[in-house]
């Protein structure tokens, strides 16, 4: 039924569009980044310091304007303004800095204005979703709020996971499923894979909706549906600072983009850490180009995580990264799924 199905992309391309809008209006009439630009070309790290932005925010920005067309890179890796971005500068006769102003004030462009200086909300880690850390309580936490965000991520489980249990590997072994959310993604896998165990790490109230969603799972007459259920070990827990179990396989899906580049390298650690010797670590989400310059569907989604949770989206070389930094041997497939979703992985030495 799956394959006959529509790939969703421009229903998700379209909710999220309003982030190009929003990061072009903050960018000319609350940075003055194109008035800095035309003054001369700069490296990333100069015009984030002269606008005082720091990484994250400057990494939401710089790859969207690149994406919209305004801005472009050198081989210098310098940003300079495109022709049609010089249209959006003081000088220029034919600019429409007046047309574009008339969306200064709109609240949407004035909160991520906010966000942006402050690196997220001015009061610290209040209505991020999707996040648990010590910062604050978390809405995962919440039952009511936890079972609205982990539903919220259903329909799209439910188009992708198949998808991805395709690519992982055929195993006998155990995947650990980290951040796991509604579980689709272990429950999918195990059906393909009859003689193998998983474990669905998240957080206590989540779980309780991922046993709901698994009920649904193990009841839908699909072949091979029925034993998953006696095959999946629910643990609760806080990946951040409690132990996780050994694994052949584990996943990340759609996690590092919850969290600050400090927080992904960590959390890459210790994922390598409890994978036996030959398993891989698989990561399933939308990447930013390695040339941090697009897509443009990656750079609106990235925008749109930056609104509400602590991370952003990252490219492939920034996971590659994190993943050779923790002993894992890395390679260059590149494996699209769906929903400008793909996949990457890496494996431990025997
Ligand atoms: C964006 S959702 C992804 C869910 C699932 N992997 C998917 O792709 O549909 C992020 C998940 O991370 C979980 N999470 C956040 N902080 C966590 C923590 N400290 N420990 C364990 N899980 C956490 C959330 O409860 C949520 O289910």
């Amino acid at each position: 039924m799956i394959k006959t199905l529509p790939d969703p992309a421009p229903i998700t391309r379209f909710l999220r569009a309003k982030a190009s809008s929003h990061l072009l209006v903050v960018a000319v009439h609350h940075f003055g980044l194109f008035e800095v630009l035309h003054r001369s070309p700069m490296t990333r790290s100069e015009l984030a310091e002269i606008l005082q932005l720091t990484e994250r925010p400057a990494m939401v920005l710089f790859p969207a304007l690149c994406a919209m067309g305004m801005l472009h890179v050198d081989a210098e890796e310098k940003l300079h303004l495109t022709e049609l971005g010089t249209l959006l500068t003081a000088t220029h006769p034919h600019n429409l800095l007046g047309y574009v102003g008339l969306e200064k004030e709109d609240p949407g462009v004035l909160e991520l204005t906010q966000w942006l200086r402050h690196d997220g909300p001015p009061e610290a880690a209040t209505g991020l979703s999707y996040v648990m850390d010590a910062d604050a309580p978390s809405p995962m936490d919440d039952p009511a709020a936890a079972r609205y965000f982990t539903l919220a991520l259903a329909g799209r489980a439910r188009y992708l996971a198949p998808l991805v249990a395709g690519h992982l590997p055929r195993h006998t072994g155990h995947l650990l499923d980290v951040a796991g959310g509604t579980g689709f993604y272990t429950y999918e896998w195990l059906r393909l894979n009859p003689t193998a165990q998983a474990t669905l790490f998240d957080r206590p109230e989540v779980l309780r909706v991922a046993q709901e969603l698994l009920s649904e799972f193990s009841n839908s007459g699909r072949d091979g549906a029925a034993n998953v259920r006696e095959r999946v070990t629910f643990l609760a827990g806080d990946m951040l600072t409690d132990p996780l179990p050994p694994t052949d396989l584990l996943l990340a899906a759609s996690l590092f983009h919850d969290w600050p580049t400090a927080t992904c390298q960590a959390l890459a650690a210790k994922f390598a850490q409890v994978l036996r010797p030959g398993g891989e670590l698989w990561v399933h989400d939308t990447f930013l180009d390695d040339s941090l310059d697009g897509p443009l569907a990656a750079t609106d989604y990235s925008a749109m995580l930056f609104m509400g949770t602590k991370g952003r989206l990252y490219s492939r070389a920034e996971h590659r990264a994190w993943l050779t930094q923790a002993g894992l041997v890395t390679n260059h497939d590149t494996l699209p799924t769906g929903m400008d979703y793909g996949l990457l992985y890496a494996r431990k030495a025997r």
